[in-house]
């Protein structure tokens, strides 16, 4: 866990835990016990910390988290114990860093006496996004090295530096060329003794004049942009306590902040979160079609077709990660349209500084711009962004299957049809799979891959690891009507249009939704993005499924249906686009939304058309409504092979509708609230809205419910009552 080897008068302690260093009780007791034997050796001059692998240290073992109990026992050896015996040692110990040098890490570099790292190194305390702070003196040490307000700002926000910026702070002492080992141990061989200011506990924090200031605005800045979140009001406090404390008590007060988000729910959360984002994008089919053992293949060049809201975005993911991109519309109107969407897009980067104007000329050499679609013949990849309309797709994939390269992978981006309907119009159904961004496409994070029942496992690693390519955090979910994203959020958002019909208006839903931790109220999210796609979606489906849905339907074959987003729709009212939805907005793109009496009066003369009793409606009530319509949904897709593990829905809720991180997901929600409790929830909405077929119990939330005892996530799966997927 720690090797210990002697470099003539130098001590080397390699941290070795693959992948990431992860400080387990384990590599700390061999640390401590590495630092212990080079003290204890009367040849050994000074010590060297180096990472093996790819990086110095990831932090702290996040597995080791849930055993809180541990840390209170202050049983062992602990981080503070061994960062304890390399402060106080009288030989010099130097951090040598490379890779990421996190949390925990960056904490043992701190207790180093010096500090020295390659370029390319980056250093960070990540801990506020898992709900918790720099625990082993982080808070206090830092502001000692780089004053009140840097400090603050790297804790709270939880983003590293690059080796250049820690230099210039005066975290690194070197930044140094070659091989690390040898100039580490070169620079500890000329250190003899300790210098009293090179133990962090001895040194006062600098620049902290405008400590209270800098405080106060911050915490205004979190409440207003980490609404609900309580652990970057502890990293700030803790941070606080290093100016108005001596170092002491600092470490007193940092500990009892610690603990207080330790034992939290939302430290509970968002550990999850960090978890099930990386479970999702394992993903696996059988024993020889999975993500260990397929290949994928390389994406040098790309086609993005239709330049819309969604394609844009689309390319200007792909050309930003240097992907060379032809972009192909219907017409030149729509194309020179589409063009001046990318250049906004790209100048909205240069604006915020995310590059500069060069580098945005650059990335614009690499856009062809064109309305041949035969151009597209050599891509490897192609992305479908045209109109929601499966003739229109059926038509477009069957002259790509004859215009392209025979391996040429074909992606659609369509946020509801059947992959296997698109690729039967195709020789290639195996080449064949869903894309599905989430809009602002260059923005949203998640990208939700969908397979189809004929989808090579070459084809899914291929756009697997294109998503990471591009940024995004990938989820792989099968085909069905909506997939996981879509399928999940419709009951969600039917259920709180019920609410609406039955006596809330629109902005007290969104309240609700906002004060729970959702970034936008639903009725927000449909103004951005278009009342009229939600519209044509119902549309489309009414017709696959023969019915004619007219603002007077009030039932489909026997199942409710609130017409209130139809009428919208009729009243030509699009959403942000047209400067008027759900919302009242300043001018059409406007982002303030108002509440309309005319979206009110529309609301009302329905309900009063409908003979309709308004009532009012608890918080309780909405959030139960539409978690629990989503959660049942979500189970159903377990149920159906669409998702293969409830990560996969918790991490597309995070990343593509911004569900609050602290809450882990619907599916974990659903763990903390209890699932017995849930699915008692869910049969007393069946009694009291019969004519609503999502408040039909899930058997497996059935199965679990009653199996008498608190099941953990990782094992739901087994109470799947239909394992039809090969996933399963
Ligand atoms: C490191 C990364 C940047 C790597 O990213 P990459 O994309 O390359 O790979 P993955 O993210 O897929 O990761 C690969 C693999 O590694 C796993 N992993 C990564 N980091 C950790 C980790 N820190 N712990 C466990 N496992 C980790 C990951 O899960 C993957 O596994 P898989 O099975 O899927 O392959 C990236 O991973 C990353 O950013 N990691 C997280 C970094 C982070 O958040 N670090 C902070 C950790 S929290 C921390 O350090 C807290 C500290 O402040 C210490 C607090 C302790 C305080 C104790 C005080 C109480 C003591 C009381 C006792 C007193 C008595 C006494 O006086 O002694
Ligand atoms: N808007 C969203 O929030 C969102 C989110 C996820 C997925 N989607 C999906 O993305 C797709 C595109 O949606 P959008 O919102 O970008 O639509 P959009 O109307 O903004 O853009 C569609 C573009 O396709 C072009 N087009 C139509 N037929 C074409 C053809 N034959 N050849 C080339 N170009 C053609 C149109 O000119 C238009 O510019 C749809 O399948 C939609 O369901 C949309």
């Amino acid at each position: 866990m720690a090797e210990y080897k002697e470099i003539d008068s130098v001590a080397v302690i390699e941290l070795k835990n693959p992948p990431a260093n992860a400080l387990s009780k384990a590599l700390v007791t061999g640390l401590n016990n590495g630092v212990k034997r080079a003290i204890d050796n009367p040849r050994i001059k000074s010590i060297v910390l180096i990472g093996n692998g790819q990086h110095f240290s990831a932090g702290a073992d996040i597995t080791e988290f849930p055993r809180v109990a541990d840390v209170t026992s202050k049983q062992g050896v602990s981080l503070l114990t061994v960062g304890d015996v390399i402060e106080s040692c009288n030989k010099p110990v130097v951090s040598a860093i490379h890779g990421v040098c996190f949390g925990g890490g960056l904490e043992i570099a701190l207790f180093s006496h010096y500090r020295l790292a390659v370029q390319s190194a980056k250093l960070g305390f990540p801990e506020v996004s898992l709900g918790i702070l720099p625990g082993a003196n982080g808070t206090q040490r830092l502001p000692r090295v780089v004053g009140f307000e840097v400090a603050m700002d790297m804790i709270v926000s939880g983003k590293p530096v690059s080796a250049p910026q820690a230099l210039q702070y005066g975290i690194l002492d070197k930044i140094v060329d070659g091989d690390l080992l040898t100039a580490a141990v070169q620079f500890a061989k000329t250190l003899n003794t300790v210098p009293h200011d090179r133990r962090l506990k001895n040194v006062p924090v600098p620049n902290s004049e405008n400590a209270n200031k800098h405080f106060e605005e911050k915490l205004a800045k979190i409440k207003q942009k980490q609404r609900g979140y309580i652990a970057p009001i502890n990293c700030l406090k803790a941070v606080k306590a290093s100016v108005d404390l001596p170092y002491s008590e600092g470490v007193t007060k940092e500990f009892q902040l610690f603990m207080e988000l330790m034992s939290s729910a939302q430290a509970r959360g968002q550990q999850y979160s960090f978890f099930s984002e990386r479970a999702a994008t394992k993903w696996y089919l059988s024993a020889s079609k999975n993500y260990k053992v397929s290949k994928d293949i390389p994406v040098k060049t790309a086609g993005v077709i239709g330049a819309g809201t969604m394609g844009s975005g689309i390319a200007v993911s792909l050309l930003t990660s240097g992907i060379p991109v032809i972009l192909v519309e219907q017409d030149s109107k729509n194309l020179e349209r589409g063009i001046e969407l990318i250049k906004s897009i790209l100048q909205g980067g240069v604006k915020l500084k995310r590059m500069t104007q060069s580098q945005m000329n650059q990335i614009l050499q690499i856009l062809q711009p064109t309305t041949k679609i035969e151009d597209l013949q050599s891509v490897d990849l192609i992305i479908e962004a045209v109109f929601e309309n499966l003739k229109l797709k059926q038509e477009l994939f069957s002259k790509l299957d004859k215009i392209c390269k025979r391996d040429t992978v074909l992606c659609s981006n369509t946020s509801t049809l059947d992959i296997d309907k698109i690729a039967k119009s195709t020789s290639r159904p195996e080449k064949v799979v869903g894309t599905h961004f989430f809009a602002p496409a260059h923005i949203m994070p998640l990208l939700e891959n969908v397979y189809g029942n004929h989808t090579s496992a070459e084809t899914i690693a291929t756009v697997m690891k294109l998503s990471k390519k591009i940024r995004k955090i990938p989820v792989l979910v099968k085909t069905c009507h909506g997939f996981v994203a879509n399928r999940t959020f419709f009951e969600y958002s039917q259920e709180l249009r019920f609410v609406v019909e039955e006596g809330l208006l629109p902005n007290e839903v969104d309240d609700i939704l906002e004060d729970f931790g959702m970034p936008m109220g639903v009725f927000k999210v449909n103004d951005l993005s278009g009342i009229d796609v939600g519209w044509r979606i119902r549309q489309e489906q009414a017709i696959a499924n023969g019915f004619n849905l007219t603002t007077n339907t009030r039932y489909i074959n026997g199942e409710r249906y609130c017409a209130i987003a139809d009428k919208i729709f009729q009243a030509g009212r699009y959403g942000r686009k047209t400067g008027k939805g759900w919302y009242q907005y300043d001018k059409p793109g406007g982002r303030v939304a108002m509440v309309d009496p005319n979206v009110n009066n529309i609301i009302l003369n329905h309900c009063k058309e409908l003979g309709l009793t308004r009532r009012k409606i608890s918080t309780q009530e909405v959030i139960e409504r539409c978690m629990f319509a989503a959660i049942n949904e979500g189970f159903r897709c377990l149920e159906d092979g669409i998702a293969s593990k409830p990560e996969e829905i918790d991490t597309i809720w995070l990343h593509g509708f911004g569900f609050p991180r602290y809450r882990g997901g619907p599916m974990f929600y659903a763990s903390q609230v209890g699932l017995r409790k849930v699915y008692e929830r869910i049969k007393y909405y069946q009694k009291h809205f019969p004519e609503t077929s999502h408040w039909i119990a899930s058997e497996m939330l059935q199965r679990i419910a009653e199996s008498g005892r608190n099941v953990p996530i990782s094992e739901w799966t087994k109470f799947n009552p239909t394992p039809t997927s090969s996933r399963l």
